[in-house]
């Protein structure tokens, strides 16, 4: 991303986006905690996004909140903005964003509006049968997960969500582990897939790096001319030693 990117935020740093998605329960958030800590993302949900914005007092907040009992997806114009309002507010310049796109009208929103490509998108898979006994399970007071709203929210992942993973996938960018495994042997996978990311990273340091010689090369280039002058005349004052010299002898 350059600095007319992100609505004009004015900016020389490459932002980097991870996109994550997976089915509901697959462990995005579980995941997505672990790769802040080890790989220094900064992580939004945009699940998260919607609730804060519900318990914001938001005007759209009813209606968020409606949806999300339904399973449903809130307008792709309303999750872009608090995406873009989140990333504007970070230092950061690597994001994790878990949960979205959650279909094709949210990518595009997103590519028009914020106008980041993902460098890759993280897609956990796992079995639906896992991801039910996992989410019914899950205890954490949310209104969505009770069987009749998981059903329709697997249904929305399988319809809308899925075509986006495809988009990505034709596009060389999609990264797939299995999440049907215990969470640190997940992550086992995931730690590969960013430390070969970082190692680009760690590429672009390289060139900063191998800069250096170059200054100091310029450096010599700018002493060059005072060098020569310097050893001309320590070399006519020689000169002048010698030949005066000479005259005492001869
Ligand atoms: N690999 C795993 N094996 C078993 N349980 C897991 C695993 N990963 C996460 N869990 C548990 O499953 C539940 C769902 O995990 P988590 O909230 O991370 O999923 P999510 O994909 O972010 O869900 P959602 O899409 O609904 O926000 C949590 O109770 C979590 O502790
Ligand atoms: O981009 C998004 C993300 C989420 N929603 C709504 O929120 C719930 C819960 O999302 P989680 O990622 O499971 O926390 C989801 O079912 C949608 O109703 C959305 O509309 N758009």
């Amino acid at each position: 991303m350059d600095s007319k990117a992100m609505n004009g935020k004015p900016s020389n740093k490459k932002i980097k986006v991870v996109f994550v998605l997976g089915g509901p329960g697959s462990g995005k958030g579980t995941q997505c905690a672990k790769i802040v800590e080890h790989f220094g993302f900064t992580h939004f949900s945009a699940g998260d996004l919607l609730r804060a914005e519900t318990k914001s007092g938001s005007e759209y907040g009813t209606m968020i909140q409606n949806l999300m009992k339904e399973g449903k997806l809130v307008d792709s114009s309303i999750i872009v903005r608090l995406i873009q309002k989140a990333m504007l507010e970070s230092e950061n310049d690597k994001f994790l964003i878990d949960g979205f796109p959650r279909n094709e009208e949210n990518r595009i929103a997103f590519e028009k509006i914020v106008n980041i490509e993902p460098e890759f998108l993280l897609f956990l898979d796992c079995p639906e049968s896992e991801l039910e006994k996992r989410l019914l399970s899950r205890n954490q007071g949310r209104e969505d997960d009770n069987i009749e709203t998981i059903k329709k929210r697997f249904k929305v992942f399988m319809e809308s969500t899925l075509p986006v993973v495809s988009y990505y996938e034709q596009r060389g960018k999609v990264r797939k582990v299995n999440a049907a495994k215990l969470p640190e042997e997940v992550f086992e996978d995931i730690k590969a897939i960013f430390s070969s990311f970082q190692g680009n990273d760690i590429g672009y340091r390289q060139i900063a790096i191998e800069a250096k010689p170059e200054r100091s090369a310029s450096l010599i280039k700018c002493w060059l001319p005072f060098l020569c002058i310097i050893s001309i005349l320590l070399f006519l004052i020689l000169f002048l030693l010698m030949s005066r010299t000479c005259t005492v002898f001869l």
